[in-house]
């Protein structure tokens, strides 16, 4: 079997990419967010308090003839940017794409945190990290990736993420007219569940490369790009008016300054993400100050390689034994 999705952007910095899917019969569509740095598939539904829900579409399984409670499991997740949720569990037949598998447990959220409730144009998440992650108890529950694997052509997945343009994720197959040249395979390490691998280098603009094993996750569910402090710096030093701002929390600098471009290597392959994915975002609708892209990673005690690296890229998440990460031109 194979699959192919739209990941829509749900505004106009990017911030998120929702996909449709549909649960249980007859078919309930949700928009959601497949976060390759999480493991937990979870909805609004109507069992979320209505004060938490602000315009989400929502999930009830008892509208759903294939709906099964399962019985006494609940979750709890919380995520790097401080967000978390937390509910009950049933299963029902669940599709992204055309790609259905049956009694995908679906995690039907309680409680969800004041950003979520904000973010009207998600309606939940579709973890796709290793099942590992999956926070479900007393015991946990296998993603969307990993229950279709057996019945998929191959056991990938891929990502075509655009900068402020809807792009796909394919199941199953690897779609040679979404991507020119040859895809780069480097190593993956499974644990704990992220999909956790290196850049072999980077540079700043027409600069030299650096080379230096730089090990991140790519998190499609994470909005930027969060690099040691180092590499950060010597990116702004390039940029009129950069600074590092207490306040916002991070670099800021003139919207009108000129950027450099970001060059990533994956083993001898480079990747260049244009400097208009690095000026973000005004840091509110009529300011001349504009945030950044690339931002320190050092509070989080990992490295990001979140949308801003990975729409520069045609990505292949490869759950082959031992896995594997691709990037391709596009
Ligand atoms: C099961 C928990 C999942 C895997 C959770 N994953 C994440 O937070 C990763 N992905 C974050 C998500 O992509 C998030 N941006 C989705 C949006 C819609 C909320 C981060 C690290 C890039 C996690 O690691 N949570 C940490 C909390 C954390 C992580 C990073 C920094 C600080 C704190 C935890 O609780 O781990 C047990």
């Amino acid at each position: 079997d194979t699959g192919s999705a739209a990941a829509i952007p749900i505004n106009e910095v990017d911030i998120a990419y929702v996909t449709p899917v549909t649960v249980g019969t007859p078919p309930q569509t949700l928009m959601l967010d497949l976060d390759t740095g999480s493991s937990d598939l979870w909805v609004f539904s109507s069992l979320t308090p209505s004060s938490q829900i602000r315009g989400q579409e929502i999930y009830t399984p008892t509208k759903s003839s294939t709906s099964q409670l399962l019985n006494g499991h609940t979750w709890s997740i919380r995520y790097g940017d401080g967000s978390s949720s937390r509910g009950t569990v049933f299963t029902d037949n669940f599709t992204i794409g055309g790609l259905e598998v049956k009694s995908q447990a679906v995690q039907t959220a309680q409680e969800v945190s004041s950003s979520f409730t904000q973010e009207q144009s998600l309606d939940g998440l579709v973890g796709l990290g290793f099942s590992t992650l999956n926070t479900v108890r007393p015991s946990s529950q296998l993603t969307f990736f990993d229950n279709a694997r057996p019945n998929l052509d191959e056991e990938v997945f891929t990502a075509d993420l655009k900068y402020h343009a809807t792009g796909t994720y394919d199941f199953g197959f690897i779609d040679s007219k979404k991507h020119n040249g040859t895809i780069t395979y480097t190593p993956v390490q499974p644990s704990p569940g992220y999909w956790t691998h290196s850049l072999s280098g980077y540079s700043v603009g027409s600069g030299a490369f650096q080379s230096s094993q730089i090990s991140g996750i790519s998190d499609t569910g994470t909005t930027l790009l969060y690099l040691p402090t180092a590499i950060v710096t010597a990116y702004y030093r390039q940029v009129q008016g950069a600074q590092n701002s207490q306040y916002y929390g991070g670099y800021v600098f003139p919207c009108a300054s000129t950027l450099p471009t970001f060059t990533f290597g994956i083993e001898g392959a480079r990747f260049t993400i244009p400097a208009s994915y690095i000026n973000y975002t005004r840091i509110s609708p009529t300011s001349t100050t504009c945030y950044g892209g690339l931002q320190s990673s050092s509070g989080l005690g990992i490295n990001i390689f979140g949308d801003v690296a990975l729409k520069a890229a045609f990505v292949v998440f490869s759950g082959t034994n031992p896995p594997r990460i691709g990037f391709a031109p596009k």
